[in-house]
């Protein structure tokens, strides 16, 4: 045997050197930073930008009747803040704002918000849109970096910020003349591209704006500190944010929000600094759909915090029927590996995880039963003990998933996931060294044609094997499996087997086809049987014998499982029947055809 380091890695060739690092272009240096040690106690508000963000950035955008199955998905989840659109962008966007109102969908408690550049004709539209609303917010927005003010408004930083404020004012105007009192109107501002801004002109910019907008008691200012693209790693942007948090005005009155793009897919990380950081509302989207990569995924968020024991004060206990309308509407699939809705988030293939799932089921089930034994109902003692499951950060069935995909099995499986699937699916129980013989038999199966063993598949396997001239319960998708095996149980009758008697069994196995009538005693049914079996010949050792119920109620069945030694092969046989004697009879001709197979 020989040690080596690995092979160093080579150049890439690529133009890496075009790149400048983030940090020597903004300054954000913060050393007596507190965002490190805090933690996230409670969820903070949550504006979802679905209908704008997300729907801006869609091949095609969505069309009026997709837009309200999102609104209303949206009201239903429990979101108090929802932006619904650019209405100055076209009359399709102003007119579905207006069908809101028209409709009367908005809940009272719901604030709608609306974005909008600092253009004076845009910002009339936008608040004539609001007219008739419980609760609406404008948003202005204008970039403030140097990037943007030199090429995209080629204005100085004065002119920069003259076009917040006098946005600002003319908001204000506006909502004066045409809005009612039955509107409760509030104001959001955000310094676009604020990651890539000097820091203290953010600020200067946003005391700029609340000098108009003079936030008191029940006057609040949402101030929304976008990372419109994503540049640096999270703990720079919560430096930002905590520096502008601790540095701003009116900060009692100003609701400080963040708004996550995932450009370095670090999205959910930075908002959840920026929470940590100090802000105190998050803007995004569900399964973060949005420019580009996408604004931050705002289910992630929520789940991430209900994982910690945080009430998310958003409902996603029906987590598939979220996707399928956020899928119809935006007719873009959320991919398999997307957290906590993903196909295959809660399933495992691999074997450890297989059996390390296994074991964390039956622990848990046990506490739970302690709990019930305790007096406890099964739904509070399901709640009570701590959700403590290797490899599944979250309980399934808590989204609306069922516990069947949890536990998948292919070429990477052990034992534990099979034995989970069959238990599973057929309340099979198998013991442990049985587990390890049949999952050999499903990894020569893998081995061969490789792809998944679906549970129907596993369970003909099964079958195939251990019973299969047997009478199993549920013979669906067995069907057409051959029958095969040189014996078979025909009848048995046991006529004594009382307590400390001998057992006198008389039974008739075929043996080829051929009818025959054993008779035999013996120290228990067992016991009797394989003397009985003795008796032409046939040696069969009984090293291991295990029985279950399978189900309760009239059709009971008992699943048995024996491990023999038959012609010096020790081997496992499995039967199934209403009795749990002939089960165990059947079990041993299982067990006794496998050997001469
Ligand atoms: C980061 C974000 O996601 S911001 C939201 C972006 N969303 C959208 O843009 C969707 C809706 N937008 C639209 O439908 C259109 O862009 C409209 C209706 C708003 C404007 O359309 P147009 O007038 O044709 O202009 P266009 O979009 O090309 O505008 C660019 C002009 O707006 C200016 N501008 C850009 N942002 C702002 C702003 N926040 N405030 C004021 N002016 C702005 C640009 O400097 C440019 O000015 P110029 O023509 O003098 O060079
Ligand atoms: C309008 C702002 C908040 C925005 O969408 C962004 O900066 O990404």
């Amino acid at each position: 045997m020989r040690t080596a380091r690995p092979a160093p890695q080579q150049p890439s060739g690529m133009p890496y050197v075009k790149y400048r690092p983030f940090l020597d272009t903004v300054a954000t240096d913060l050393p007596d930073r507190t965002w490190p040690s805090r933690r996230i106690t409670s969820a903070p508000r949550w504006l979802s930008t679905d209908l704008r963000d997300g729907n801006q950035s869609l091949i095609e955008p969505m069309g009026p009747e997709a837009k309200r199955a999102v609104f209303d998905l949206l009201v239903q989840m429990g979101f108090k803040e929802i932006e619904v659109g650019f209405p100055a962008a076209s009359q399709t966007d102003y007119d579905f704002v207006r069908s809101l109102v028209a409709d009367g969908a908005i809940p009272d408690d719901v604030t709608i918000s609306v974005l909008t550049q600092s253009r004076g004709d845009l910002i009339d539209r936008t608040l004539d849109a609001c007219v008739g609303m419980p609760r609406a917010t404008v948003h202005l927005y204008n970039a403030i970096s140097p990037l943007f003010r030199d090429v995209v408004f080629r204005m100085g930083r004065e002119e920069v910020r003259d076009l917040a404020v006098d946005g600002t004012r003319q908001v204000m105007a506006r909502a004066e003349k045409v809005l009612g009192e039955d509107t409760i109107f509030g104001y959001e501002y955000s310094p676009e591209i604020f990651m890539d801004a000097e820091r203290e002109f953010a600020l200067e910019v946003c005391e700029a704006v609340m000098g108009v907008w003079e936030p008191a008691e029940d006057r609040e200012i949402i101030l929304n500190l976008p990372a419109t693209v994503e540049r640096a790693t999270p703990n720079v942007y919560a430096d930002q944010i905590e520096w502008v948090s601790r540095n701003l005005s009116h900060r009692e009155h100003v609701c400080l929000s963040v708004h996550n793009h995932n450009d370095r897919g670090s999205g959910v990380a930075a908002a959840e600094l920026g929470v940590l950081a100090g802000a105190d509302r998050v803007e995004g989207c569900l399964f973060g759909h949005g420019e580009r990569t996408g604004n931050v995924d705002l289910v992630t968020l929520a789940l991430n915090l209900f994982s910690q024991g945080v009430d998310p004060m958003l409902d996603l206990s029906r987590i598939d029927e979220v996707r399928r309308t956020v899928e119809k509407a935006t007719q873009m699939n959320v991919p398999p590996r997307t957290p906590y809705v993903g196909e295959l988030v809660y399933t495992s293939f691999s074997g450890s995880h297989q059996d390390a799932i296994k074991k964390g089921f039956a622990a848990r089930a046990a506490q739970v039963q302690a709990r019930v034994e305790e007096g406890m109902g099964q739904d509070e003692a399901e709640v009570a003990v701590p959700w403590q499951m290797p490899y599944l950060p979250i309980d399934p069935h808590d989204v609306g998933r069922s516990y069947e995909a949890v536990v998948r099995v292919n070429s990477q499986s052990g034992k534990g996931g099979v034995a989970y699937l069959l238990g599973a699916t057929q309340r099979l129980d198998l013991p442990r060294r049985l587990q390890i013989e049949f999952s050999r038999i499903v990894q020569r199966h893998t081995d061969t044609y490789g792809g998944e063993v679906d549970a129907t598949s596993l369970w003909r396997i099964f079958a195939d094997e251990y019973l299969p001239a047997a009478a199993v319960p549920n013979r669906d998708g067995l069907e057409d499996l051959e029958p095969w095996g040189r014996y078979a149980l025909d009848g048995a009758t046991l006529t004594s087997a009382g307590e400390g008697e001998r057992s006198v069994l008389t039974v008739t196995v075929t043996d080829n086809g051929q009818r025959r009538l054993l008779s035999a005693e013996g120290n228990g049914p067992l016991d009797a049987f394989v003397a009985a079996l003795e008796s032409t010949g046939i040696q069969v050792r009984i090293l291991d014998y295990v029985e279950h119920a399978l189900s309760g109620g009239r059709d009971a069945q008992a699943a048995s499982y024996v491990e023999c030694e038959v012609e010096g092969q020790v081997l496992w046989g499995v039967g199934i029947d209403p009795s749990i004697t002939t089960s165990s009879f059947k079990a041993v001709i299982s067990a006794l055809n496998r050997a001469l197979r």
